[in-house]
């Protein structure tokens, strides 16, 4: 793969992409044909509870106590009254005994988000997948791609994926990957994982012969412009955290990328743990007849966090934050010396200050934000995956999607750019049905972010400190069209000039 990462290397004079695929397409993108709308159609009926499909062989009374049990919502456009049942069990997946399947043996049961997506996204439905963090969403859009690639007779053109999956982070492309990677290579699909900050050649040597790429949108792009890859044969396309993908910081290259790819001729699957208003409109515009699952109750102008989190709010001067971050560090290590801790800031010098401070207290620390090396953020993430060191310090390029086994307390040192990144950044503990601990220093310049903060806190039933109500209980308006946990990852003491994602 091009996991296969490497060094840095000079920028290779690019080439525009001479592809078939030109304005008919776009056009199709944007009007579906008559008859691939009724195609689809049809395949929303076939996903009808009582039909030849997954989930047929559960009770209706069966499955409307699940979906209350567990707040699944599922609204189909094509069909509002009957909407496709979730499937209860891995027995129920299709072809149930593939080789595809085995290793979900480790798991007792598909996530509430499997069970509600996998009968629509293995019919080949549109989906927009909402849950909690840590709630196995990687699989939820990961076995159907895979499914998908198997069944698929046409044989692979090189350079032509059939399916790619865009994520906003380097390392949770990387994660993707090696999550794909447990399943893949049973039913001989070959992955290839593509981000920025590392050499193009052997990426380039590995689009050459792939069925899958997980890719960071820039490098996807301009390995596209350089004609290394072409995606007019993709048909199964998934945006993770697709409201991050969908904001202005990602948009256009986003829609740069499907452009080749025509929405009538492609299933599109958008995942993520929230979903605010201001992405929702732009999202039906890469979908077609979406089914829309939530899990958790519908999404509100609030997201939601996960409600195994603890999570304490503790309000203060700006100036005490530095001891007051030491004491917690303090009191978490006694209490579980090994217990990992994910500290999070705003800004990258922030970060490089605190992880100065923790350091000088004699913890063993690392740290990841974009000004380091791509090596570096993999080595920092890899020790405290593996436990070598029990604190990373981190902006919010950890913030979403990052699955790192057991980590016991986020603490938050500055409160994120959104509510959004707040949820998400919470959301590296208490996965996949862990407890979870979250500490937020919580100063008069968030306040801004009282009344969001508040209604999150009361939707996942925490205790909402006195301190806080006295900043105002309104919800602000979203005033930055870059909303999104990037926009302060940039050096604050120059000039400000650009804003820069990963790539
Ligand atoms: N059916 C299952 N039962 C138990 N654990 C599972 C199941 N499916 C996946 N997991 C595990 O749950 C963990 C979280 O999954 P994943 O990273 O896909 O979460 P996510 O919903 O994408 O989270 P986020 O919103 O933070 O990106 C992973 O370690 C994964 O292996």
């Amino acid at each position: 793969m091009a996991k296969r990462t490497v060094t840095e290397e000079n920028e290779p004079s690019r080439k525009k992409l001479k592809t078939k695929t030109g304005k008919d397409e776009k056009h199709a993108e944007d009007k579906p044909s008559t008859h691939e709308k009724k195609k689809k159609k049809d395949k929303s009926s076939k996903t009808s509870p009582g039909s030849d499909t997954p989930g047929a062989t559960t009770s209706r009374s069966e499955i409307d106590e699940f979906m209350k049990t567990n707040t699944i919502e599922i609204s189909d456009p094509l069909n509002k009254e009957n909407p496709p049942a979730p499937i209860l069990s891995f027995d129920q997946l299709p072809e149930r005994d593939h080789i595809l399947y085995e290793p979900l043996k480790k798991f007792p049961a598909p996530t509430s988000v499997q069970s509600a997506t996998w009968p629509l996204l293995f019919a080949g439905r549109d989906v927009i997948g909402i849950a909690e963090t840590g709630s196995g969403k990687t699989l939820a859009f990961g076995l159907p791609c895979l499914k998908n690639m198997v069944d698929s007779k046409k044989k692979l053109k090189p350079s032509h994926p059939r399916a790619v999956i865009l994520t906003p982070t380097r390392e949770l492309a990387m994660q993707i990957y090696e999550q794909l990677e447990g399943y893949a290579p049973r039913v001989s699909v070959r992955v290839t994982c593509i981000f920025g900050g590392v050499r193009k050649d052997e990426q380039r040597e590995a689009l050459k012969d792939t069925a899958v790429v997980v890719a960071t949108p820039g490098r996807l792009k301009d390995l596209e412009s350089e004609g290394a890859i072409n995606l007019s044969k993709v048909k199964y396309l998934v945006l993770d955290e697709a409201d991050r993908m969908l904001d202005k910081g990602f948009e256009q290259d986003i829609k740069d990328i499907v452009a080749p790819m025509p929405v009538s001729r492609r299933q599109t699957a958008m995942f993520t743990a929230t979903w605010p208003v201001a992405v929702r409109n732009l999202a039906n515009s890469f979908t077609q007849d979406p089914v829309m699952v939530t899990v958790g109750g519908k999404p509100s102008e609030d997201p939601r966090a996960n409600t195994r989190i603890k999570q304490v709010v503790e309000v203060l001067d700006g100036r005490d934050k530095e001891n007051r971050l030491t004491q917690i560090l303090a009191k978490l290590t006694k209490e579980s010396p090994k217990g990992k801790i994910l500290v999070f800031c705003l800004y990258k010098k922030e970060a490089m200050r605190i992880e100065r401070l923790i350091q000088s207290r004699g913890y063993a620390v690392a740290g990841i934000h974009g000004d380091l090396s791509q090596s570096d953020r993999f080595k920092s993430l890899a020790s405290f995956k593996s436990g070598a060191v029990t604190i990373l310090v981190a902006t919010d390029v950890a913030a979403r999607g990052l699955d790192i086994p057991a980590v016991k307390t986020v603490v938050n040192v500055t409160f994120p750019l959104t509510i959004e990144d707040y949820v998400h950044r919470i959301g590296r503990t208490g996965r996949a049905g862990a407890d979870g601990h979250a500490i937020t220093l919580f100063t008069e310049n968030d306040k801004a972010h009282s009344g969001a903060l508040i209604n999150v806190l009361k939707a996942a039933k925490q205790d909402v400190p006195d301190s806080l109500f006295k900043f105002g209980t309104t919800v602000k308006k979203k005033q930055h069209d870059a909303y999104g946990a990037f926009f302060k990852d940039v050096d604050v003491t120059k000039s400000a000039t650009k804003i820069t994602f990963d790539d």
